[in-house]
């Protein structure tokens, strides 16, 4: 029998990858939330984290903050966690994508890039050749990332927003919607625009 399957967040996102975990003739056993108004999510029972360690199967966090996404990770390292990758989306078998992490419809990954754990390609998002993501990303709907790019931890690539080629990106970086990276970003930084300009650094993950 295939190993229970559990969801960790009722959150927005956790409803696209009930979807997703659909249309790989999958389905969701449960969803974990620690909200103690949420009892359902799609029709599927929400237990308390507390509950978690009552039922065997695996975990995916469907959490979009990267900061909490990895805190949930810590905590629950014991867990195994798997992977979720739409059966529209196209990841090269070249690509290595990592546990706990998520790849939507109609994205693109693209020969020898690596995609830490527990990351978001989210939908239409493109990462082409020879990238490197680290853990905990997230790469909102319809953002692109040119060949040979290096994210660090933590980063969030906002919607639509575009990154040139051979650039580096640090850590717990927040590039905003629609930007434009055209030089590399210092770890933390907040960037907006076209081209990319940083306006504030955030203090912490
Ligand atoms: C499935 C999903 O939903 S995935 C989620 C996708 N979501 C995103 O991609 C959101 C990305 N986030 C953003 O773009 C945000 O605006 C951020 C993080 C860049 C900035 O947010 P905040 O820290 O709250 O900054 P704030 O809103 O105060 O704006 C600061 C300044 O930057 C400007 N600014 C903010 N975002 C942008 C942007 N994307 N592009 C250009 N300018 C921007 C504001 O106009 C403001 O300018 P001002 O000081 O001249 O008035």
């Amino acid at each position: 029998m295939a190993e229970k399957l559990f969801l960790y967040g009722a959150s927005g996102h956790g409803k696209v990858l009930f979807d997703l975990i659909q249309s790989n003739n999958q389905s969701v056993d449960g969803v974990v939330d620690d909200n103690p108004l949420l009892y359902d999510l799609l029709g599927v029972p929400v237990y308390r984290s507390t509950e978690l360690n009552q039922f065997q199967g695996k975990l995916l966090i469907s959490i979009g903050d990267n900061a909490v996404r990895k805190g949930i990770a810590r905590t629950w390292s014991s867990k195994k966690f798997f992977k979720a990758i739409h059966p529209k989306a196209t990841v090269s078998s070249y690509a290595n994508v990592g546990v706990g992490s998520v790849v939507m419809a109609h994205a693109v990954v693209h020969a020898d890039v690596q995609i830490g754990v527990h990351c978001i390609v989210n939908t239409g998002a493109l990462v082409e050749h020879d990238c490197s993501i680290g853990d905990f990303v997230h790469i909102s709907p319809n953002a692109a990332v040119a060949g040979n790019v290096i994210i660090g931890e933590g980063t969030h690539v906002g919607i639509g927003a575009c990154i040139i080629q051979g650039i580096q990106i640090g850590k717990w970086v927040t590039i905003g919607a629609g930007a434009v990276i055209i030089k590399d970003v210092p770890d933390y930084a907040v960037v907006v625009g076209n081209p990319g300009k940083i306006i504030k650094y955030k203090k912490n993950e």
